[in-house]
């Protein structure tokens, strides 16, 4: 069976403990997944490239950029001169941009992603999915932390699966939003390769990053019968 990949979601993890848990971290997962907002996309700001620098600064791990902003082409760039590994950008603002955008980044040797929010259906996707290295299905409404799980947004997980199979696409899946205890069970069940954990399944279980990730395994163990590898 192949391996679960969990990557914690910076904005939510304790800046007062930085460098002890991202020196912890960098053990125990495959990736970060770095939020950044403009304010206009969704209603909050939160990382930046900067912060992308701060985190190289201490770990080797690849970055998975989620773009939460109007302006993609604008960040797009940054992050390819800045060669981070993942560049994933929302459904909703590629009208008329998604096919540039995902040849700007593959040709510069990145990994383009795509997002999509809890309504949005996977078949707004279809013209270009086949290019894509990865689909971030939104289990919560982007923009914050904290918010509760949608449930109906799982179908999304399974039907990319099944079209995978099919087909013989390369993307990846991950979800995004309040996986946890409570939801690991039917996020399991729908099967995406990349879990993103934040507060409510990682960073808020402890004030010890080490017995939170010891927390969240035996929770992810207890609800899917399944070891963290
Ligand atoms: O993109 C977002 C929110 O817009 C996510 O990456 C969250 O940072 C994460 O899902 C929070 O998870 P919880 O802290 O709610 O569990
Ligand atoms: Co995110």
């Amino acid at each position: 069976m192949k391996k679960v990949e969990f990557s914690p979601s910076l904005m939510t993890m304790d800046l007062d403990k930085f460098k002890e848990q991202i020196t912890f971290l960098n053990d125990h997962v495959d990736s970060y997944h770095i939020d950044i907002m403009d304010g206009h996309y969704v209603p909050n700001i939160t990382l930046s490239p900067w912060f992308i620098d701060e985190v190289r600064k201490i770990s080797d791990l690849p970055m998975s950029v989620h773009l939460m902003v109007t302006e993609p082409s604008f960040w797009v760039q940054q992050l390819i001169d800045m060669k981070c590994e993942w560049i994933c950008m929302h459904a909703e603002v590629l009208d008329g941009l998604a096919f540039r955008l995902i040849d700007q980044i593959q040709d510069a040797g990145l990994k383009a992603g795509i997002v999509l929010n809890p309504e949005t259906p996977i078949e707004t996707i279809f013209p270009y999915i086949e290019l894509v290295d990865k689909i971030t299905i939104m289990t919560v409404d982007p923009g914050f932390a904290g918010q509760r799980f949608i449930d109906n947004t799982l179908e999304k997980i399974v039907a990319l699966r099944k079209l995978r199979e099919e087909k013989g696409y390369k993307y990846v899946i991950e979800m995004d939003g309040s996986s946890n205890r409570k939801s690991f069970k039917k996020i399991d069940a729908a099967g995406p390769d990349i879990y993103i954990v934040g507060r409510s399944g990682l960073f808020g279980l402890d004030d010890d990053i080490a017995k939170s990730w010891e927390i969240m395994s035996k929770d992810y163990e207890d609800m899917t019968g399944k070891a963290i590898v």
